[in-house]
């Protein structure tokens, strides 16, 4: 397969680049950039030595149209003005960006203050979270890869309001991510300075995942949500933990949620399910596309307080974007992903 990747330069470009390098169906990579051009990305980036020997091209339709997947890992705003005139050409369209997630433009135009992508764009976006849509995926030309934060707190609640286990009213998530979840492009926050040593909270009460985590448990749990979210910058560079807090419904233990979480996540290949761990941390997924669940209730306040760990650029982006590209594809959904993660 030939694949193109607009924004290869970036953090979510480059992690795609070495999960597609190592994909027994990938013969061809075309890496595309809109601030240089005709340069090796091996001469931005050292590591792709003798990996990945390939110019940099202009963002041209006709180029693009030639290949079998595009994946955008463009910041918000770019995706929505290039997929669509892609969409009916050929190529399967991957964006990991936002800019296909929100169903309603007034939505998307107050949480990321930008224009919403056309409508029928949008409508034909299928939300790419495999274990939850996997048909739809399958069957689809446009996938809205899921948000990083959205992914790992989705994957934990979800088969609990499904199941009416927990109040969908009450949610309480607190999130937080390594740097790399910021990209490539350093701000005041990000500054190594100001990074290390410290612990920041940011977009308190805004995160622009707030609508696309409410909008999904709406869609597929068929509750109505009300979500209390925000997110903190930790001084690492992968990882993302998003601890959830909800009431229990009337006559839900514990027993109830932990036979929720295995019903649903026994079977697929990058889910894995943890009882009673006392320690569940970032590094047992760091580089690799699992997402580790724990759920805990407290008697005192039957409340349940359920964990979700992801390599924010792994299952929270580029990786969840190779899954969905191999279901889009008809391959095994598993391909170029097996990699263990490196804990050590
Ligand atoms: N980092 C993460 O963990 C996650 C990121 N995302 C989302 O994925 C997308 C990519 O993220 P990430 O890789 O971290 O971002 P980066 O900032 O690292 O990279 C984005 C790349 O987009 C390209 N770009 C910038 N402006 C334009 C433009 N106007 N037109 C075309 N290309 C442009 C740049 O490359 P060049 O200058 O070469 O064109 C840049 O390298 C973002 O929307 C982000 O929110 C989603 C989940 C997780
Ligand atoms: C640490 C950090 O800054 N993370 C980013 C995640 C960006 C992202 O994934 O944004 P979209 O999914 O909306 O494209 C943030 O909180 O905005």
């Amino acid at each position: 397969m030939k694949i193109g990747i607009i924004g290869a330069t970036g953090y979510g470009g480059l992690e795609l680049i070495r999960l597609l390098t190592n994909h027994p169906r990938v013969d061809e990579i075309h890496v595309f950039s809109s601030s240089e051009e005709n340069i090796q990305i091996s001469h931005k980036y050292a590591h792709l030595t003798n990996i990945l020997e390939q110019p940099l091209q202009a963002i041209e339709t006709g180029a693009l149209s030639n290949l079998d997947v595009v994946f955008t890992g463009t910041p918000a705003g770019v995706a929505s003005t290039i997929l669509p005139q892609l969409l009916g050409t050929g190529p399967k369209l991957i964006d990991l960006s936002g800019d296909f997630r929100i169903q309603d433009p007034t939505i998307y135009e107050h949480w990321y203050g930008k224009p919403a992508a056309p409508k029928e764009a949008v409508k034909q976006a299928i939300y790419g979270l495999p274990e939850w849509n996997r048909r739809e995926i399958a069957n689809s030309e446009l996938i809205a890869n899921p948000g990083c934060y959205p992914t790992a707190t989705l994957l934990s609640l979800l088969p609990l309001i499904k199941e009416n286990l927990i109040d969908a009213s009450q949610l309480y998530t607190d999130a937080k991510s390594g740097v790399s979840g910021a990209g490539n492009k350093p701000s005041q926050l990000t500054h190594y300075s100001e990074l290390n040593e410290n612990f920041s909270i940011y977009k308190i009460n805004q995160h622009q995942h707030i609508p696309e985590i409410e909008q999904t448990i709406r869609t597929i749990a068929g509750s109505e949500p009300l979500l209390t979210f925000n997110t903190h910058l930790v001084p690492m560079t992968r990882g993302i933990m998003a601890t959830s807090y909800a009431p229990l419904t009337d006559g839900t233990t514990e027993k109830h949620l932990k036979e929720a979480l295995h019903e649903a996540y026994d079977s697929e290949p990058f889910v894995r399910v943890f009882e009673d761990k006392p320690v569940f941390n970032t590094k047992q997924v760091y580089g690799s596309n699992y997402c580790d669940i724990q759920i805990a209730v407290d008697p005192r306040t039957n409340r349940a307080t359920i964990i979700g760990v992801i390599d924010n650029l792994m299952k929270g982006a580029a990786g969840q974007a190779v899954q969905n590209m191999n279901l889009m594809c008809g391959l095994d959904e598993k391909a170029g992903l097996t990699v263990v993660p490196l804990m050590i």
